[in-house]
């Protein structure tokens, strides 16, 4: 099996190296093109065996399975380039979050699907966030989950929840590590401590809540009450961390949809049509 990948930028070169340090694939089964053509050397620099296109086209021809790894707005331009290369039997994957299914399979021959991935997926760790389009049959989705099991645990979700599942899924290890970088902060200065042992702490820490939450079953609203004994530190802590936060999340998902928004009537316009959806 090939596997493209047109956009070797942040998120494209992770899952190569995702894919390839885990196992999932060799380097002799990928190929790839980039915009600025350094990106994609330096990749084929590290992982000797895989192949740099010379263009989209290229890269999308000769791809049983291919990763549309580039931004939203840079969908319509590739698509044009790529859309006479790509025959029913191929895969196109978008890991772009506004772009619909049906943005793809109105432009595409081939099968569609729409997979957003994590940051968490380079360490083996987090989900990776999965939608099929009406002509991928079950082999083709057992293929592409077996594939992302390797870097991550695929979860299949609707596509009216893409935005809410990748708020946590995707965006969450930023909005965490903003959280822990804040404590870090007061933490240094009010106490002296090193920034490099709380760094460490806090992965720790975060890494074993992850495997409450997962391997053990514990919910969020469960967690608190185990850690915090009645009348302790914890419990006054958590109610002064609930007095300030409330009201926050709902404009962090607002603003996440908002942006969400604005890129969907951009890529309507730029697809020619517009898709009825819910909002939430
Ligand atoms: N960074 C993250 O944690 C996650 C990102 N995503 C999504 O992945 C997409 C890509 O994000 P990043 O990799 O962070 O962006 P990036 O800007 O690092 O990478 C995009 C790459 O696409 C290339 N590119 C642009 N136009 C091109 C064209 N016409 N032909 C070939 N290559 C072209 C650019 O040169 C760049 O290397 C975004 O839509 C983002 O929302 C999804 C999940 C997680
Ligand atoms: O904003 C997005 O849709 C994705 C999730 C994290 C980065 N980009």
């Amino acid at each position: 099996m090939k596997v493209g990948f047109i956009g070797t930028g942040s998120m494209g070169s992770l899952l190569i190296d995702a894919f390839i340090h885990s196992g999932a694939l060799l380097p002799e089964q990928i190929q790839i093109s980039n915009r600025s053509p350094e990106k994609a050397h330096q990749l084929a620099k590290r992982h000797a065996g895989l192949t740099v296109c010379s263009c989209n086209e290229e890269t999308a021809s000769s791809s049983n399975v291919l990763f549309l790894c580039i931004k939203p707005l840079e969908f319509r331009s590739v698509i044009n380039e790529i859309k006479d290369q790509l025959e029913e039997g191929q895969i196109a994957i978008s890991i772009t979050s506004p772009v619909q299914l049906i943005h793809l399979e109105s432009t595409l021959n081939c099968k569609v699907a729409k997979i957003i991935p994590s940051i968490t997926n380079l360490t083996g760790g987090g989900a990776s966030l999965c939608m099929y389009g009406s002509r991928i049959k079950e082999e083709d989705r057992q293929l592409i989950e077996s594939l992302l099991s390797y870097i991550s645990r695929p979860v299949e979700i609707l596509e009216s929840h893409t935005r809410i599942t990748s708020d946590f899924s995707s965006c969450g290890p930023a909005f965490l590590s903003l959280f822990m970088e804040k404590w870090i902060d007061a933490a240094v200065e009010m106490t002296g401590i090193d920034r490099r042992t709380l760094n460490a702490l806090a992965g720790e820490m975060l890494l074993g809540t992850g495997k409450l939450l997962t391997e053990e079953g514990f919910s969020p609203e469960q967690l608190q009450h185990r850690v915090a004994v009645p009348g302790g530190i914890t419990a006054q802590a958590l109610a002064l961390l609930d007095s300030n936060l409330s009201g926050l999340f709902y404009q962090l998902i607002k603003t996440t949809h908002d942006k969400y928004e604005e890129d969907l009537v951009k890529l309507d316009a730029a697809f020619g049509f517009t898709i009825n959806r819910p909002r939430y």
